[in-house]
């Protein structure tokens, strides 16, 4: 008897939004699968909830930046030192300490101010463009780099400049060797964060290069470490968001009764960012973030030897229905949403109350702004970028 082929990642969503129903299938089968990745190799996806919570507060499984040798690296990035994702344990939390205090809820706060103010800023440009308009060109890409740059304590005029990097960066990630376009990025980016942060030894004010600079002078981490860490939040920090943005909002144009719900009611913009992170998450098909066991483990009743690829897949989580009620239903009103789009354990999302911030600008008063706010193109005529993790689109037509 032929065996059934295994099922092979991506699994697209349909026309880039809606939940591929392929991946509902097999979520609803259980919470762990045998499957085939994009790169040809095999491993387990986990599906489930609570398996997917407990392999990422699981020692036993190295982070997604340590592959096993046997896996040639997909990104320049991976063991580039102060990047948070190829560190584990005590030298993670020694480094992730150093930056968690800049994105602590009270600094996210003192922010708020002026990520409305950017918000604002780019509506005002935005409405200012003949029609139609790339929304990316003019919202979706400048909003997360220039909130970036604020935290940073580096100059607006530079986010292009930094933001076109890491862009090169997360595209390019697939390409090996020296000279690939992604590796010249990545060292740029270096590059240029270095001469920031000597910059602020002249000028150091209250920002995320100088509590750095402070790391480095305390001995808590080398200058190499710490141009990483910085480097890394760039690149963390914009793809994810960029893309978040948009996936949202093609979400709000798919589901209009929620969006008037929104508009009639703007005090649900909390619930609203929190459902759109929980059922339409960035993401290119690829499903989730990886882990790799450092021993055999068992997941659900499955037996899982050590080095395997295990993709943890934060998307279909959200539709266990032991933890989301009718959860194929897009509820901007929703009480109980403890969605993983951020994820879990040691390597949570650093990031996520600025990008709460971030959306909530976006969502609180974008339809507002543009009433009539809409595609200008079919959905499925929408360029998902297909090669980089969190997708978002070439380019976003819009009419208002
Ligand atoms: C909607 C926007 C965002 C989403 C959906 C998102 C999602 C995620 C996820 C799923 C991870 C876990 C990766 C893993 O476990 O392998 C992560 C980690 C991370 N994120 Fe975000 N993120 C967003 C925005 C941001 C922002 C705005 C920043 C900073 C400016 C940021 C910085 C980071 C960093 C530095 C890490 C690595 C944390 C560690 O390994 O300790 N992210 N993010």
């Amino acid at each position: 008897m032929s065996e059934q082929p295994l099922p092979t990642l991506p699994m697209w969503r349909v026309d880039h939004i809606e939940p591929s129903p392929e991946m509902l299938a097999l979520r609803a089968n259980g919470p762990i699968h045998r499957v085939r990745f994009p790169s040809g190799h095999e491993g387990w996806w986990v599906t489930g909830y609570d398996e997917a919570k407990a392999v990422l507060s699981d020692a036993a499984f190295r982070p997604a930046g340590m592959p096993p040798a046997a896996f040639t690296p997909d990104s320049v990035i991976l063991g580039s030192p102060g990047w948070l994702v190829s560190h584990e344990g005590g030298e993670h939390t020694r480094l992730r300490t150093i930056v968690a205090p800049a994105f602590s809820n009270g600094r996210v706060k003192l922010l708020a101010q002026q990520v409305e103010a950017i918000a604002a800023q780019l509506f005002d440009k935005l409405a200012a463009q003949p029609q139609p308009a790339d929304l990316r060109r003019h919202l979706s890409f400048l909003l997360p780099a220039m909130v970036i740059s604020a935290l940073m304590g580096v100059l607006y005029e530079d986010h292009a400049f930094f933001a076109g990097l890491s862009d090169e960066v997360m595209t390019h990630q697939h390409e090996s060797g020296p000279r690939s376009a992604s590796r010249l990025a990545w060292e740029e980016l270096r590059a240029y964060i270095r001469g920031k942060m000597r910059d602020k030894r002249q000028d150091p004010r209250d920002n995320l290069l100088t509590d750095l600079l402070a790391a480095v002078d305390q001995g808590k981490a080398t200058e190499e470490e710490a141009i990483g860490l910085a480097a890394g939040i760039l690149v963390a920090g914009h793809e994810s968001t960029v893309a978040q943005i948009e996936f949202g909002l093609l979400a709000m144009f798919r589901h209009p009764q929620q969006r008037e719900r929104l508009v009639g009611d703007p005090s649900l913009v909390d619930k609203a960012v929190e459902e759109i992170l929980r059922m339409y998450p960035p993401g290119a098909g690829w499903d989730g973030i990886m882990r790799y066991p450092r021993t055999d483990v068992t997941i659900a009743g499955v037996h899982v030897p050590a080095e395997s690829k295990v993709l943890v897949g934060l998307p279909a989580t959200s539709f266990d229905p032991r933890h989301f009620d009718d959860p194929e239903i897009f509820d901007i009103g929703r009480d109980e949403n403890p969605h993983l789009a951020f994820s879990y354990g040691p390597h949570n999302c650093v990031g996520l109350a600025l990008a709460r911030l971030e959306l909530k600008a976006v969502f609180g008063s974008i339809f507002q702004r543009f009433p009539a706010l809409r595609l200008a193109v079919a959905p499925e005529e929408l360029k998902l970028r297909k090669e980089i993790i969190t997708g978002g689109f070439e380019e976003f037509p819009v009419l208002w």
